[in-house]
């Protein structure tokens, strides 16, 4: 097991479990035993089949260097497969001005059907959420199942995901036609080009996170552990754009399906990622314009794709499904605001509540003409000026702001808001717009213009965009 996933226990959580007859562990991978029954509970929480032999022994062999946490009931009727499951790991995701910072991703929260509503869940994701913060990282993120679980921890929706639909006949392609060209490349190509490719995309697009050897394969339909094995993979497609100049520069992946067991058929895309513009352009331009296809259905893409206006008939291509994607958790505010970049600048003071006291406090958020900001907190009010000393001299960098400077920036003009630590969250990647947010009752603007400050400072010129599952 690595570092990360040796950290301790929380002991806090372990004990609420203790106390109610259960057992809180973590599964070493190298354990095949032990990794094969969380993996079996694991799928059995979100109603999969019971997974096939071959494609189980996969599956442990990519537990690999993830945190893997558990819950035991030792009183039934099969005591050594845990009874929920969770799964952590460090993973980067992209902010806006194209950095990527650590954040803690969280997935495979699951609690067993004969368990549920006793606060299971709610201990595995609070002692995530400490852990992460013990590692020092700025955020933890996620993507669910449903939007009504995560709120109460303090995951706010960061970035949407939208469907759509093109009836390519209609759509006549009238955007650039790059003189760059499109060719049929193997998936195994693209796990070795795909990479490199994919990192200079995706530090354009906020929202984004890295993607793993294992993520990659799973994607190409590559790994023996992939949902539908080789069969569901044998359909799909793959397309590279190279430049002019013969570079990489964008890649599609796809599958073509006959609905009627006839012509005209139906496209599927099942990834694009384009590192320039012209990438984009020729990439949609082929799955637009292919021959003996009706209609191209593209799930997972951005909630407004350039593609609307790059074709004749803007009605050729209708928005299906709009929804969250993304949620994020800041863990620590001022390294969060240290990572990305801001759109204006200006002083802001950000009154936070938090209901698991993570990050409950005032900041100060000092974003200067370049748009970097440097985030001062309010002092703990326990703390005597001596005591304050002593913390900043041992490196607690983020304790250095007085309640009077505060009342001070508020003077000298700096927009003040009060939200929830969830609600931040929705707005730390320019999602979504905090002057909405306060129109629906969910920030207090101490001005006029505070919500509306906050959106100029926050805005993201790329809408946050999250390409895949995690
Ligand atoms: C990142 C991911 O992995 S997303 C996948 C989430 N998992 C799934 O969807 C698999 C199927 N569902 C499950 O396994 C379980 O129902 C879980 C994990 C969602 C919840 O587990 P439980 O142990 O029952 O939750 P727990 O008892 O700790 O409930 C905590 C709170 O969440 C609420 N809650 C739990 N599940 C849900 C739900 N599906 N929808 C709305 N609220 C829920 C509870 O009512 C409780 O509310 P409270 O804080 O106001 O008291």
């Amino acid at each position: 097991m690595t570092d990360t996933a040796r950290l301790p226990l929380d002991p806090t959580s372990h004990a609420a479990l203790a106390a109610d007859g259960l057992h809180l562990g973590l599964v070493d991978p190298t354990d095949s035993d032990a990794a094969r029954r969380w993996i079996s509970a694991d799928q059995r929480g979100f109603l999969d089949s019971a997974p096939e032999a071959a494609a189980l022994e996969a599956h442990v062999a990519e537990l690999g260097t993830d945190r893997i946490t558990g819950v035991w009931d030792r009183s039934g009727a099969d005591p050594d497969t845990p009874i929920a499951t969770v799964q952590s790991w460090e993973m980067g995701l992209t902010v806006p001005g194209g950095a990527s910072v650590a954040a803690w991703a969280i997935s495979s929260v699951t609690v067993s059907p004969t368990h549920r509503r006793r606060g299971i869940a709610r201990a595995l994701l609070t002692a995530e959420l400490r852990a992460a913060a013990a590692l020092g990282l700025p955020l933890a993120m996620l993507t669910v199942s449903e939007a009504t679980i995560y709120g109460r921890y303090g995951f706010g929706p960061a970035a949407r995901q939208a469907g759509y639909t093109i009836r390519t006949a209609r759509a006549g392609w009238i955007g650039p036609i790059p003189a760059g060209r499109v060719q049929f490349v193997t998936r195994e190509s693209l796990l070795r080009d795909g990479p490199a490719l994919f990192e200079r995309a995706r530090l354009a697009a906020p929202g984004e996170v890295d993607r793993s050897d294992i993520r990659w394969r799973h994607l190409l339909g590559l790994s023996p552990a992939a949902e539908g094995g080789n069969e569901s993979a044998r359909g799909i497609r793959a397309v590279r754009y190279d430049d002019a100049d013969g570079d990489p520069a964008g890649f599609a992946l796809y599958r073509v399906t006959l609905p009627n067991d006839s012509y005209p058929a139906r496209l599927e895309l099942l990834d694009l990622i384009a590192a320039t513009d012209d990438a984009a352009a020729a990439l949609w331009r082929f799955l637009i314009e292919m021959d003996l296809v009706s209609e191209v259905r593209a799930p997972l893409r951005r909630v407004s794709e350039t593609v609307g206006w790059q074709i004749s008939d803007p009605r050729a291509l209708v928005k299906t499904d709009e929804r969250d994607h993304l949620w994020l958790r800041l863990l620590d505010i001022p390294a969060a605001f240290a990572a990305r970049t801001f759109s204006a600048p200006g002083d802001i003071v950000f009154s936070v509540t938090d209901t698991l006291g993570l990050v409950t406090g005032d900041y100060l958020l000092s974003v200067d003409s370049s748009g970097r900001g440097a985030t001062l907190r309010l002092a703990d009010a326990a703390l005597d000026d001596d005591a304050l000393d002593d913390a900043v001299r041992d490196g607690a960098a983020h304790v250095e702001l007085s309640a009077a400077d505060l009342a001070n920036a508020v003077r000298d003009g700096a927009a003040h808001v009060e939200l929830s630590a969830a609600d931040l969250a929705s707005v730390y990647l320019g999602d979504t717009s905090a002057e909405q947010l306060r129109r629906a009752g969910r920030v207090t603007a101490h001005s006029a213009d505070a919500a509306i400050r906050v959106d100029q400072a926050f805005r993201s010129v790329d809408t946050p965009w999250l390409s895949t599952w995690f």
